[in-house]
């Protein structure tokens, strides 16, 4: 559905150059929710307005849905533009206009009769839950309600793509909650493709099908939202993944660690075994705990869910002779699970 081909851009501040995306090659699929996730100043909001040539890439490729966006002349790049909604940090709601007229705003602009514009409004109206609000103003609504109104207004032509800058940032953590929701029924209902930038892992990990890291620019690691979560290889991806993490090493257990002899310490092992899907709920865990001649200390443990995906994580102590120890990682991996030796 998205195609990002060499895409490169760079402002010039002062008559000097200031690279803000380099060399991003990125493939997103119809029907997906794909996240791009980054530190501030990374390059997100920069990409995200590069998708609907809000902001011209200075090299490269935009292709959606087969049209190349960067060879359009303007007035083919408005029509274009019409099929890709985009919903904003801070709504960008008319504070003089009703939710009813906020979200006809862009039908009126499409030129349609004032029927089908009526007709339209009332069916997003309900979409979004705000039938009985369609004759307030932005101002008597609550961050959520008008972020559902921003969503109204982004549909309202019928658009196949849907960009979120940072549509959750400025909301709590509940109402960020049920928006992501709205956001993901209106990808299953619609089948629409929905592009988010966010820094925060704990939306990836809720609504996303695929996530890319950017840093400095780059597109530094991408891949379906389980994977890239469960086996981050950057270490900014390990960063954000630890957002959403609550388990460090207790400082008791690092120092006793620490005052270990070389041959106990070989005895002695801290692991972090990953489950995911159907895996989360077997034992294959504790078949191999239960074979093998060790003792083991559980440290933490979770399971949860990223958008329908199971997965668990288990922090372990173990102690045994160190061929066992050996074995006994070996094993959890030829068992399909992920594990990683912290200690
Ligand atoms: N209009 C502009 N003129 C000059 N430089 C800009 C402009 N917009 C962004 N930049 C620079 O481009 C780089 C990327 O900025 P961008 O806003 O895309 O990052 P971001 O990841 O969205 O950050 P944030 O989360 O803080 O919004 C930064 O170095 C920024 O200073």
């Amino acid at each position: 559905m998205i195609h990002l081909q060499n895409l490169q851009k760079e402002y010039i501040v002062n008559k000097k150059s200031v690279p803000a995306l380099k060399q991003i090659d990125l493939t997103i699929e119809k029907g997906q929710i794909f996240g791009i996730i980054g530190h501030s100043g990374a390059g997100k909001s920069t990409l995200i307005r590069c998708i609907n040539l809000l902001e011209e890439p200075t090299q490269g490729s935009v292709i959606v849905d087969g049209v190349d966006l960067t060879r359009l002349s303007k007035k083919a790049l408005q029509e274009e533009r019409r099929h890709i909604g985009m919903i904003f940090q801070h709504f960008n709601l008319l504070s003089s206009a009703t939710i009813f007229e906020n979200i006809a705003f862009p039908l009126r602009l499409a030129k349609k009769d004032k029927g089908e514009i009526d007709r339209k409004v009332t069916e997003l109206l309900e979409l979004v839950g705000l039938t009985e609000h369609r004759n307030k103003y932005p101002a008597q609504l609550s961050g959520g309600q008008k972020q559902r109104v921003g969503i109204a207004r982004a549909l309202a032509n019928d658009p196949k793509v849907l960009l979120c800058d940072e549509a959750t940032s400025a909301l709590d953590p509940m109402t960020t909650q049920s928006i992501l929701k709205l956001l993901a029924d209106i990808n299953k209902k619609l089948g629409l493709t929905i592009v988010l930038i966010t820094h925060e892992m704990q939306v990836i990990r809720d609504i996303c099908d695929r996530v890319a890291v950017i840093d400095g620019g780059y597109i530094v690691e991408d891949g379906p939202v389980a994977e890239v979560f469960l086996s981050p290889q950057q270490p900014i991806t390990k960063e954000f993944v630890a957002q959403v993490s609550d388990f460090e090493i207790p400082a008791e257990l690092l120092a006793s660690y620490g005052r270990m002899a070389t041959d106990e310490r070989a005895n002695h092992r801290v692991v972090q075994v990953s489950f995911l899907g159907d895996t989360t709920f077997q034992p294959l865990m504790f078949e191999v705990l239960h074979s093998e001649d060790l003792t083991f200390n559980i440290l933490h443990g979770t399971i949860s869910r990223m958008k329908d995906t199971p997965y668990g994580r288990l922090v372990i102590e173990l102690q045994g002779d160190k061929a066992v120890l050996d074995r006994s990682v070996e094993l959890f991996r030829e068992r399909g699970l992920d594990v990683e030796v912290m200690l």
